[in-house]
């Protein structure tokens, strides 16, 4: 492979700075003996905190997350508000307060109403780190300020400077999801276009994205990409670049459609011209482009500031111009002419909710999200009639057809490995060999013209199984607001030949990721056709792993509802203010949901 194609360069990217950890360290206030003498102990749970996130967080574009300490121990209201000004100067937007001891509830807590809050209270014997949790986090409830208890289920000695595994795995899921929601807040959804074949989720809900997510909505018509090619709005040198690295490194497929429908080669080649404009352009008018400046257009350069994006295409753009397959799935992708980058997240048919899940994903694990329809349920009686097969292993009790053209990332394919497994990995582990093998099991077929009219190529993969993957969609429900579904399971691979067989029923230029849901017998999940009945609208986004601990946790602090999930209960961390609300947990959660209402109102 040639380097130059995957060299990493810089690249246009957002605006604002990543959002900080702000630790707390509290203590009992009282002086002339129990202060003084917790001082050492409370600060360095604090540098202990902060040394283990830093050590094990990223965020979704490689750089280190870093935490702001309080310059003194909180032991009153005083301290409280000093630590409180240290970190608005300092852009800390997730609060994590952390005592051994015993110190004033009320008077030592983090009263910002927007700021997702966990107290770990250490549990040891010599002083009451765990009353003091109890204390606190009794007053934020009272205050209807909803705030994690993090309490280490073995006592540890007093120098103890360790985090059990218990404790980590708690700080991490709180403070990946805070983070992630203090990096949406403020960044825009693009819609370009607008709703698409009348899909639901097309249809932007602006009170959704501002009060539950802090977001702002952004509108372009898509004539604005037909103005800038037009035009020639777009980086010329960046457009020439890309051409060759395209010729080089996307496999053109087959032209299935029938002989009356298919374009002719110099109309096919033009596509291919016209399909990477579309990509630069829909780039640029997401987080703009500096080079638009130097051309002229200084009000282009700045673009929409957009953390998301959704591309209408069909039906009024795909009628008549070629489709944008090769956009979403290029953008969704960790690399492209540019080097191995962090993936610009893009909708396909404009599906906004489907968006956010993409865009939860992406923060919650840094890699790339795989858009999908969520097609077909195959029973193994199906699979046995269609093709003579009998379904086993992680496929035995079915599986679901995860197909759409467009959004499904090329990390998708599974062809990035982690501990010698397909993967989908942070753009800054993936080798340049691996960027290249996703491309090339990937194949561009001609668009279906019955679809498309305009043509376009399709990108075309069938995923590597084994992946841990989750599924997960927002829905908006009337009466009750957005509401959260999640499905674990695995993405599963079948004998090449009979997949073919099912593909070929289906659309067969679009790629493919069979997925078998984690069943427990218990509703939705009782077999994989209820997991397929229950689904709430036609997309998911599907991420590697097994994120449904995760995304419960993001959800409570944005008080979504969880309508849906396979998760085990004992992995369910949400705001302690959860359990007053009964102690069903599903139950707590819309209650304590319908409570709170959005965390913007
Ligand atoms: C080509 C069709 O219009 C598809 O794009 C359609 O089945 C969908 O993807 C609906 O979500
Ligand atoms: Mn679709």
């Amino acid at each position: 492979m040639n380097k130059d194609f995957f060299k990493n360069e810089p690249v246009n990217r957002l605006k604002g700075s990543n959002p900080k950890i702000g630790i707390r360290p509290t203590i009992d206030g009282r002086r002339k003996g129990v202060r003084e003498s917790l001082e050492a102990q409370t600060m360095q749970m604090a540098l202990n905190a902060a040394k283990y996130l830093t050590e094990n967080l990223k965020h979704a574009d490689g750089t280190s997350v870093e935490c702001i300490i309080a310059d003194s121990c909180i032991g009153g209201v005083a301290e409280a508000a000093m630590a409180a000004e240290k970190f608005k100067l300092n852009g800390v937007a997730v609060s994590l307060t952390v005592t051994p001891c015993w110190c004033y509830g009320s008077e030592t807590i983090d009263m910002d109403p927007f700021m997702p809050k966990a107290i770990w209270g250490f549990n040891g014997t010599e002083r009451p780190g765990a009353v003091y949790l109890a204390a606190a986090l009794a007053g934020h409830t009272q205050k209807g300020l909803p705030a994690f208890g993090i309490y280490g289920h073995e006592v540890q000695d007093m120098g103890d400077n360790n985090i059990p595994s218990d404790i980590g795995e708690k700080l991490i899921r709180f403070a990946k999801a805070g983070l992630a929601i203090a990096t949406m807040k403020g960044k825009s959804y693009l819609s370009i276009g607008s709703v698409s074949m009348g899909i639901a989720g097309s249809i932007v809900d602006d009170h959704f994205f501002k009060n539950y997510l802090g977001m702002r909505n952004e509108y372009v018509d898509m004539t604005e990409i037909t103005r800038r090619i037009d035009e020639n709005i777009f980086d010329r040198k960046e457009y020439e670049k890309a051409l060759i690295w395209v010729k080089k490194y996307c496999k053109e497929g087959f032209d299935f459609n029938p002989l009356e429908l298919q374009q002719s080669r110099q109309k096919k080649d033009e596509n291919w011209e016209f399909v990477i404009k579309m990509t630069i352009i829909a780039r640029d008018l997401m987080v703009g482009n500096p080079v638009l400046d130097d051309l002229g257009f200084g009000e282009e350069a700045l673009g929409h500031n957009a953390i998301i994006s959704g591309f209408q295409g069909q039906r009024q753009w795909t009628d008549h111009f070629p489709n944008g397959d090769f956009l979403e799935a290029i953008l969704n992708s960790s690399f492209d002419w540019n080097g191995i980058r962090q993936p610009y997240l893009v909708a396909t048919e404009n599906d906004s909710l489907n968006a956010v899940v993409m865009l939860f994903g992406h923060l919650l694990t840094n890699t790339a999200q795989i858009f999908a329809d969520v097609r077909t349920y195959w029973s193994p009686e199906s699979v046995k009639r269609v093709t003579g097969y009998s379904l086993s292993g992680l496929a035995e009790n079915g599986i679901i057809h995860l197909i759409n053209s467009g959004s499904a990332t090329l990390d998708g394919t599974g062809q990035e490995m982690l501990d010698g497994k397909p993967a989908m990995k942070p753009y800054w582990e993936i080798e340049e060999s691996e960027a290249q093998k996703c491309l090339e099991v990937t194949t561009w077929y001609s668009a279906s013209a019955e679809y498309f009219r305009g043509g376009g190529y399709s990108s075309n993969y069938l995923s590597k199984g084994g992946m841990p993957m989750t599924m997960s969609r927002i829905n908006l429900v009337a009466g009750i607001g957005p509401v959260l579904q999640i499905a674990e399971g695995f993405s599963v691979e079948l004998p090449a030949e009979v997949h073919e067989v099912i593909d070929n029923r289906t659309d067969k230029t679009w790629p493919t990721t069979w997925f078998a849901p984690i069943l427990n017998g218990k509703g939705s999940f009782t077999d994989v056709y209820s997991v397929m009945a229950a689904w709430g609208a036609n997309h998911c986004s599907a991420s590697y792993g097994h994120i449904g601990a995760d995304l419960i946790t993001l959800a409570s602090m944005l008080r979504i509802p969880v309508c849906m999930h396979n998760v085990d209960e004992e992995k369910i961390f949400r705001p302690s203010s959860w359990s007053a609300f009964g102690s069903d947990k599903e139950a707590q959660d819309y209650r304590s949901c319908a409570n709170y209402g959005p965390l913007y109102k």
